[in-house]
């Protein structure tokens, strides 16, 4: 039985996190947020001593797959808020991943061809199960090359800067806009760079700018591209 399976990458700040989970939730589909694995890595490592906040130092790549190999990831639905949680090493990982700092931790790690490669199956796996809704940069190009449907989802730099200024203040965070640009464009610089799966669309994806559209915006333009290529909406 092979499952429907969209795709949804793009850099950060794009929107993607907020067209995959209203996709997931009208479609009934599981939801992947594969930068959270990236993430739980990057945090390890750090915690291992194994990268910093100094993306110029050297790596042991040796000591990071020996790392990886040793976590116990799986994904783990909790019917309370309808996610599924990712549970490492028994312990469900939350918002303590969700800031630039372990994104950039992430970034750093997400370069090695064999982490990647450790972390392959356990995606790949989420499409045996029902259909999926998949959050990333290289769903459509690597992780899910049959995948229904390809969305690459874009902004400018600036506006996703904004779009995090936004964000933090609204948690009651300081925001420093140039800051953010800087950090954002150092990540989109080190994704679209490496030689291993780098973040660009697939050939056969669809392109979205969203600078200038609205969260809504972008998800009628998905779902239409999605029922376009036959997957079908019963909401
Ligand atoms: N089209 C949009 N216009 C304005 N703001 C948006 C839009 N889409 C999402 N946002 C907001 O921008 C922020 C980032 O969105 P989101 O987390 O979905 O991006 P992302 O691409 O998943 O980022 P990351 O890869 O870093 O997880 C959130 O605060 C979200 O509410
Ligand atoms: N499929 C993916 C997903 C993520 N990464 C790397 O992780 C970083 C954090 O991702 P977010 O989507 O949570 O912002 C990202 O900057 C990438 O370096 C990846 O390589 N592949």
């Amino acid at each position: 039985m092979r499952y429907p399976v969209i795709c949804i990458d793009g850099p950060s700040g794009a929107g993607k996190g907020t067209v995959t989970w209203r996709l997931a939730q009208a479609l009934n589909y599981q939801l992947l947020d594969s930068g959270a694995l990236y993430r739980i890595v990057g945090l390890k490592a750090y915690e291992a001593g194994l990268v910093s906040a100094d993306a110029s130092q050297p790596i042991d790549e040796n000591a990071l797959l020996v790392l990886t190999q040793s976590l116990d990831i799986s994904f783990v639905p909790n019917n309370d808020s309808g996610r599924v949680d990712i549970v490492v090493n028994g312990e469900a990982v939350g918002e303590q991943v969700r800031n630039e700092t372990v994104g950039g931790y992430a970034s750093q790690i997400a370069v090695f061809s064999q982490v990647r490669q450790a972390l392959l199956k356990l995606q790949q796996d989420m499409a045996t199960r029902s259909g999926l809704v998949a959050d990333g940069r290289d769903m459509g190009t690597v992780v899910f090359p049959d995948a229904d449907v390809k969305v690459f989802l874009t902004a400018s730099a600036e506006a996703r800067a904004q779009r995090r200024v936004a964000q933090l203040l609204n948690n009651h965070q300081a925001a420093d806009f140039d800051a953010i640009l800087a950090t954002i464009k150092a990540r989109d610089a080190r994704d679209e760079n490496r030689a291993t799966a780098p973040s660009k669309p697939a050939a056969d994806a669809l392109v979205i700018d969203s600078s200038t559209l609205d969260a809504s915006a972008v998800y009628e333009q998905v779902k239409a591209y999605c029922q376009k290529q036959g997957i079908c909406f019963t909401a």
